[in-house]
């Protein structure tokens, strides 16, 4: 059996859920199906889910929140309405709009996920299996034994339902939201519970591009790509997966089929275990992200004096900083972290750096990007790593820094803010113009 999950792009109005109609029944094996709260649409500039966070912050500051939870039930009757369904979803719509005034962030924020699956389940003659019933999370994490358990008792094997993605319940039987893009998590939860030979998930793009569309318009797809490939590309930014989603299928080695709900006849992204080897390029993709800082600091032998480096993580853990990545030499070590991990402590961190730790030095780098070349390859063949340096060394491009981390399959570089786009655009067009160049020469 195929577990299905549909993104907010694709459930966004009743054209779309026609098109999310057409590819479930298409399959017999797709029985289980996951829905996001409709997303964008052409008339609809604003997600589901942002308008549920605006309502929560009108509330919070005591403004008139009513408009935009009209807006909201407006779109979820008018698909109703359009669709010919009978289920009463004012009845729901009225219980929401009676809890708003004292509703906790993960329910209210929660809602869109719900009123969109009721819904689809009507639409497409499924049951409706509120996650609230089955996905349950213990401090954060997944709880896979118990929600096993539950669904089995809920949901008889081989039955068809629709789950709303994006959130659970925790142990006290609150509402637990995932993180944003979380019905990807949902989705790949179902698949791991349900031992599903393929979780499908349907996007707005057919798979994923080598390089983010937005940047590179003609962006190569990749054919297939493996877990840990995607893993690192979706941690650097690619929006079109959530990261934290990759390990629940990856568990149970099920495939994961990237592929668009306006395009099903166009073929998208398959992720597995190992790719063919035919389908094997030098580079997979490339990704990345804005706005990190980096702490660099530096004392001869600083990798043997145990004594400072005590302080200076004494200090870092004072402060609750989380890093990304701390790449580190014989006389320096390097914090790298998001701008908005660090907000505004960034000056009192440096000021303890310099004032505590006993350093030679503490320098602040801003405004940088970090640009992330991912192939499984890059292990395999380390001269490519060589190759991508060279030729931005011969672009105008200042490099900042270069990680090659352990897992040998991401290469990290990091440019300044502006040089971000241009980054990206220079890697893609010379890793696939001389891609069989290189092929030869390594
Ligand atoms: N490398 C990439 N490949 C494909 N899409 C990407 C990539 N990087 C960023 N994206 C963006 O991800 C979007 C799809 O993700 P998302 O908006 O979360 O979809 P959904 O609402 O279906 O969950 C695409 O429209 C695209 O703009
Ligand atoms: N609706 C949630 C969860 C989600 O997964 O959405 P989407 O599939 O549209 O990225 C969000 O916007 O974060």
């Amino acid at each position: 059996m195929k577990v299905a999950k549909f993104g907010g792009s694709s459930v966004a109005d009743s054209e779309q859920f026609k098109k999310v109609k057409a590819i479930v029944k298409g399959n017999d094996d797709r029985k289980a199906i996951v829905v996001s709260a409709a997303g964008k649409s052409a008339a609809e500039p604003i997600k589901v889910t942002d308008l549920l966070i605006k309502i929560e912050q009108l509330r919070d500051t005591g403004e008139d929140y009513l408009p935009t939870f009209n807006h909201i039930a407006k779109r979820f009757v008018a698909i109703r309405d359009e669709l010919g369904l009978k289920v009463a979803i004012e009845d729901d719509l009225r219980i929401i709009k009676d809890q708003i005034a004292q509703a906790n962030h993960d329910y209210l924020v929660s809602r869109g996920e719900f009123l969109t699956a009721k819904l689809m389940a009507d639409f497409l003659g499924f049951q409706f299996v509120d996650a609230s019933r089955f996905m349950i999370f213990n401090e954060h994490h997944f709880d896979f034994q118990q929600s096993e358990k539950r669904l089995k008792s809920i949901a008889s094997s081989g039955s068809r339902i629709v789950v709303p993605g994006f959130y659970g319940v925790d142990e006290d039987s609150h509402i637990h939201l995932m993180p944003r893009g979380g019905s990807d998590i949902s989705g790949s939860i179902l698949a791991n519970l349900l031992n599903a030979d393929l979780y499908e998930n349907w996007t707005d793009v057919s798979g994923i591009k080598m390089a983010d569309p937005r940047i590179i318009s003609q962006s190569r797809k990749i054919n297939e790509l493996t877990y840990e490939e995607l893993q690192e590309l979706s941690y650097m930014g690619i929006s079109v997966f959530q990261e934290e989603a990759v390990q629940p299928a990856k568990e149970k080695r099920i495939p994961i089929a990237i592929l668009n709900t306006n395009h099903p006849e166009e073929d998208g992204t398959l992720v597995v275990d190992r790719v063919r080897e035919t389908a094997a390029n030098l580079v997979t993709g490339i990704a990345g992200k804005k706005d990190y800082v980096i702490i660099s600091i530096s004392k001869y032998q600083l990798s043997k004096r145990l004594d400072i480096l005590s302080k200076v993580f004494a200090i870092i853990q004072r402060f609750d900083i989380a890093f990304d990545y701390l790449p580190s030499g014989t006389d320096s070590f390097s914090f790298i972290a998001k701008r908005s991990a660090v907000s505004n402590q960034l000056n009192a961190v440096i000021r303890a750096l310099e004032n505590e730790a006993d350093l030679d030095n503490v320098k602040l780098e801003k405004d940088l990007s970090l640009v992330a070349v991912v192939s499984d390859q890059l292990g395999k063949r380390p001269a490519i790593a060589g190759k991508i340096l060279d030729m931005l060394d011969n672009s105008q491009i200042q490099i900042h820094l270069v990680i090659q981390e352990s897992s040998d399959i991401k290469l990290i570089f990091g440019v300044a803010n502006q040089d971000y786009e241009k980054t990206i655009e220079k890697i893609y067009r010379n890793v696939n113009m001389t891609e069989k160049k290189l092929r030869m020469a390594i």
